[in-house]
């Protein structure tokens, strides 16, 4: 499995709740991968929380910070690397994924919403109606993560470990298919 990835980072993609962070720490252990989370990469480098980018230099800057991060992550290999829900939203960003494996984590909107409802990090969910909210963000960015190259739906009931599986078990799949094309 190792050796069919060549070394390429895996790239968790998905609506924010979808476990990206949280996947992708077990991901990299699966792999014997580094792991990095690139809200963390930008709270570090910004010396604030991802809430304060947000209410002080606005989206458009926290949207350049994780441009500049993930074009500085991509020149790596062998890393699981969590992105932010919103990365999918800049084309440019897609020339720096389809560098490694690109994994969309999809779960339904219930899921994320009983996940998230008391967590106050996500400023764009900090809204008078939360669940509408992760609606018509999921329902505008549907298409974009669908340019994935791997798919993984997440039911309620799954652990993180299990959703770690699911992906490693997928991925020779995707790689042998690309392999065919070529
Ligand atoms: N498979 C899962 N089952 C239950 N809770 C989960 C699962 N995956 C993540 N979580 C929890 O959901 C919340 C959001 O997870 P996180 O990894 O931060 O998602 P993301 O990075 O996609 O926003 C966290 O509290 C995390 O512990
Ligand atoms: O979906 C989004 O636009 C965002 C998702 C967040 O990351 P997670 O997807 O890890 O929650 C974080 O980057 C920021 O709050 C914006
Ligand atoms: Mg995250």
């Amino acid at each position: 499995m190792t050796d069919l990835l060549q070394d390429l980072n895996v790239y968790l993609v998905g609506m924010m709740g979808t476990g990206k962070t949280t996947v992708g720490r077990l991901i990299a252990q699966h792999l014997q991968y580094g792991f990095l989370d690139t809200d963390d990469v930008i709270t570090k480098a910004a010396g604030k929380t991802i809430n304060e980018v947000f209410a002080e230099n606005g989206e458009e800057a926290f949207r350049n910070l994780e441009s500049d991060v993930l074009s500085q992550v991509c020149a790596y290999t062998k890393l699981a690397v969590a992105t932010g829900g919103g990365i999918i939203l800049r084309r440019r960003n897609w020339s720096y994924l389809h560098h490694g494996l690109v994994v969309w984590l999809d779960a339904p909107i219930d899921v994320l919403y009983d996940r998230l409802a008391a967590d106050t990090t996500r400023p764009l969910l900090q809204d008078a109606d939360p669940k509408e909210k992760l609606r018509t963000l999921a329902a505008g960015r549907q298409a974009l993560y669908s340019e994935a190259d791997l798919h993984i739906t997440i039911t309620h009931d799954e652990t993180p470990e299990q959703v770690a599986q699911k992906i490693i078990t997928a991925i020779p799949s995707v790689l042998k298919s690309n392999i065919s094309l070529n």
